[in-house]
């Protein structure tokens, strides 16, 4: 079994590079999805309250046997939890969920909350939530720098991972080197655009000369570039496609020209305009 890399975080934890996500995985499937994936070799499962399959997760993490410390699990808050007092309790309730003592990460899942409050006071709490010890690490998802910014005048902990939107059609090379600047570990998710860039023909070109296929191609390049990734799949044979990328090696032409497809396109919602409890 391929050995996945670990990146260390700016507290010293470690977070395996390669895990598995599971947003849009059905609740009732999720316990099976992720046996699957621990049993393909993912000890790394990137989940939040807003996916409600949380309890999926901690099943599966149960049922699977392997020690709780070689499996890294993220939880988000949710928005609509940003008041200190409801981040206390839905840390609580995610970990209740998941059945488990502690959480690896717990991240904030979008900087504007949906409701009247500033998520100064949200980060505050979760500062709160890992000085209690039952969280390894906190970070942020989809913050973007003048977000940032305020929590690093405002607050103590600095974010160590900051979950955005990362694919070859948004290649965020401005945010990855604020990141990278300020030591937070940047978490590329939709990492093959929810499928979009797979027939790209630029893609498909350097998959077939590799004799790879366009989503082990894509997630070789976000590894290469330090991203952590996770790559959701309900298919065994996709799950176990996705996790073959540390036998090859992309060329730095090959790089450039999967960074050279960036036309700042997003799958998913605006960091700045997404304001509001989802339904
Ligand atoms: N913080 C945030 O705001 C967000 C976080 N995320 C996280 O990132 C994870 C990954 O992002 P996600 O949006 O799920 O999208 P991905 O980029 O991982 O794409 C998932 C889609 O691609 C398909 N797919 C997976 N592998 C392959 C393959 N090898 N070949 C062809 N098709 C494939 C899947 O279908 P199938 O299942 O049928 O294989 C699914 O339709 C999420 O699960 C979640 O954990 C995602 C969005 C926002
Ligand atoms: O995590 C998430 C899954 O994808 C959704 C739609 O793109 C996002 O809104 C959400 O943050």
């Amino acid at each position: 079994m391929a050995t996945v890399p670990a990146i260390r975080l700016n507290n010293g934890v470690e977070i395996p590079q390669l895990g598995f996500g599971v947003y849009q995985v059905p609740p009732e499937d999720t316990a099976d999805a992720v046996s699957t994936a621990l049993e393909i070799g993912y000890r790394h499962i990137d989940t939040a309250e807003m996916y409600g399959n949380e309890k999926g997760v901690g099943e599966a993490v149960a049922r699977s046997g392997i020690d709780r410390g070689e499996v890294f699990v993220t939880s988000k808050l949710n928005n609509g939890f940003h008041r200190r007092d409801d981040a206390l309790r839905a840390f609580d309730q995610s970990l209740g969920d998941l059945g488990l003592e502690y959480l690896d990460l717990f991240l904030v899942h979008w900087p504007l909350p949906g409701i009247d409050v500033d998520y100064i006071e949200t980060w505050k709490a979760m500062e709160e939530i890992y000085a209690g010890g039952r969280c390894r690490a906190i970070g942020v998802s989809n913050f973007q720098a003048h977000h940032l910014r305020r929590l690093f005048s405002e607050t103590q902990v600095r974010p160590a991972v900051n979950q955005i939107e990362v694919h070859p059609y948004l290649t965020q090379e401005e945010l990855r080197a604020f990141d990278a600047d300020h030591e937070i570990v940047t978490e590329a998710w939709s990492p093959i655009a929810q499928g979009k860039v797979l027939d790209d023909p630029a893609i498909v070109a350097i998959a077939e000369r590799l004799d790879r296929t366009p989503a082990q191609v894509v997630l070789r390049w976000h590894v290469q570039r330090g991203d952590v990734v996770f790559p959701k799949s309900v298919s065994r044979q996709r799950m176990q496609e996705n996790f073959e990328l540390f036998d090859f090696e992309l060329g730095t032409g090959d790089m450039a020209t999967l960074t050279g497809l960036d036309r700042g396109e997003r799958t998913g919602p605006d960091p700045d305009t997404f304001n509001y409890i989802p339904g």
